[in-house]
C-alpha cells in the first residue's frame, strides 16, 4: 500500500483501507487540532488508556477517526459529527467518550421533519465563501455570519472569482456593510496568493471550515491550503453561476502545515435555529437601537417612542437591512420553538419507552 502520510499534502482519508488501525503512522494530536480546551477535560492516565482521536468523516457504517498512530472506524453509537474529539476506547469503541465541544455548527435540515443537522464541531474559523457574481447574496452571508457568531467561531468572508469580475469593489463594500467586526477579502481561489491570504487563520493546531454554495470555490481553497490537488473540483456553468456538485460529503482534511480543514458540500437551504445571540451580534447596530425603544416588546411598527423607526427616518439605518434582520429574527424564533417542541416530544417518548422497558422487567 502506498504511504500517503507525507508532509506535503492533505492527509488522505478517502480510501477505506487507510482506516485500518496502523501503528506505523504517527500523527500528533496537535496536528489534528488538539487544543488546551480538550486537554482540560481529561488527564494523562485517561489519555493513556483511551487516546484522543478526531472524527474526520461520518459514514452510515460509523465514524472515521484519526489519532496518534490511529486510523480506524468506530461503529455507530457515539453522537458525534465531523471535527469532534473522542477518547478512543479500544475494547468498546462504541463507548468512546465524546469531549465537550468548543463550537458547533448546525442548521435546521431541509424537509418537514425539522431535525437539526450537525455540520461540524470544534471549528475556530469559518470561511464564508461566495463569489463576485450572481451567487453573491447579502441575506445568505448574514445567515452564515450569525451561525458562526452564535458559537464563537471567527467568521471571515471570502469573495472568490475576483479575477472574473470587472470590479469587485462593490461586492467588497456590500459584504463589509454586514458588520465592522469581521474581515472581508476578495481573491482568485485558484491563484498562488490564496494560501498566503488565508495563512493568518490557518496556523498549526487550528481548525477552519469552508461554508458556502456549490461552485463558489470551497474545494479549490481546500486544495490551496494543502498544496496538492486532492479535493475534486469541477468546472461550473458560468452562465448561471451555479456550480455542479462536486463535494458530496463533509470531510476533515489535515494539511501538511498542521491545520485541519473542513470542506462542506454547498448548502442550499440554511435555516437558523438556536441562534438568537448570533443574530444579535451580527446585527449589533440594530439590536442596540431597538434596546432603546420605549417599550421593550416594541414591534417597531406603530408604537410611540420607537428608536428603530426614528433611525429609519433619519437615514441612520438601512431599511433593507432592517427587513432582513426582522425576517431572520422571525425565522429563528419559529425554528427554535418547533425544535424545542420536538425535543420535548422526544424526551416524553424516551421516558415512555423507558417506562415500558421497566414494566416488562418486573
Ligand atoms: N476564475 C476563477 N475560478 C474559480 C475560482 N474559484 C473557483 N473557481 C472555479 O470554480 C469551479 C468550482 O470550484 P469548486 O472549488 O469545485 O467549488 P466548491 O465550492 O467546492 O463546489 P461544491 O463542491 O459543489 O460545493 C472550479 O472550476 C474552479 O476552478 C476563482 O477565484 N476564479
Ligand atoms: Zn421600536
Amino acid at each position: 500500500m502506498k504511504d500517503h502520510s507525507d508532509d506535503t499534502g492533505l492527509f488522505p482519508i478517502s480510501r477505506p483501507e487507510q482506516f485500518r488501525p496502523s501503528a506505523t503512522r504517527t500523527l500528533h494530536p496537535q496536528r489534528l487540532g488538539w487544543q488546551n480546551f480538550f486537554a482540560q477535560q481529561t488527564d494523562v492516565d485517561e489519555m493513556a488508556a483511551t487516546p484522543p482521536c478526531r472524527v474526520v468523516e461520518v459514514q452510515r457504517s460509523g465514524l472515521r477517526v484519526l489519532g496518534d498512530g490511529l486510523a480506524t472506524e468506530i461503529p455507530p453509537g457515539p453522537v458525534a459529527t465531523v471535527g469532534d474529539w473522542l477518547l478512543f476506547d479500544a475494547d468498546h469503541p462504541q463507548r468512546s467518550r465524546v469531549l465537550d465541544r468548543k463550537s458547533l455548527i448546525k442548521r435546521r435540515a431541509a424537509g418537514h421533519d425539522r431535525k437539526e443537522q450537525l455540520i461540524g464541531a470544534n471549528i475556530d474559523t469559518a470561511f464564508i465563501v461566495t463569489s463576485c457574481n450572481a451567487d453573491f447574496n447579502l441575506a445568505r452571508l448574514e445567515r452564515y455570519v450569525a451561525l458562526a457568531m452564535e458559537t464563537q467561531i471567527t467568521p471571515v468572508i471570502l469573495l472568490t472569482k475576483a479575477d472574473l469580475s470587472d470590479d469587485p469593489a462593490p461586492y467588497l463594500a456590500d459584504a463589509r456593510s454586514i458588520s465592522d467586526r469581521i474581515t472581508v477579502l476578495s481573491l482568485d481561489a485558484r491563484g498562488d496568493e490564496a494560501r498566503g491570504t488565508l495563512a493568518p487563520w490557518c496556523k498549526p493546531g487550528q481548525t477552519v471550515a469552508f461554508l458556502g454554495s456549490s461552485g463558489v470555490g470551497k474545494s479549490t481553497l481546500t486544495n490551496a491550503l494543502s498544496e496538492t490537488a486532492q479535493a475534486a473540483t469541477q468546472g461550473i456553468r458560468e452562465d448561471d453561476a451555479r456550480g455542479r456538485h462536486t463535494t458530496s460529503h463533509r470531510q476533515l482534511h489535515i494539511t501538511g502545515a498542521g491545520c485541519a480543514v473542513l470542506d462542506t458540500p454547498g448548502m442550499r437551504e440554511l435555516q437558523l435555529t438556536d441562534a438568537s445571540a448570533g443574530l444579535e451580534e451580527t446585527f449589533a447596530d440594530l439590536a442596540t437601537l431597538a434596546a432603546s425603544c420605549k417599550f421593550n416588546d416594541c414591534a417597531h411598527d406603530t408604537e410611540p417612542g420607537c428608536a428603530v423607526r426614528a433611525g429609519l427616518e433619519t437615514g441612520e439605518i438601512d431599511s433593507d437591512r432592517l427587513a432582513r434582520w426582522r425576517k431572520l429574527l422571525a425565522e429563528e424564533a419559529f425554528n427554535s420553538a418547533t425544535l424545542a417542541q420536538r425535543r420535548a416530544k422526544d424526551r416524553a417518548f424516551g421516558k415512555m419507552v423507558r417506562g415500558i422497558v421497566k414494566d416488562n422487567r418486573k
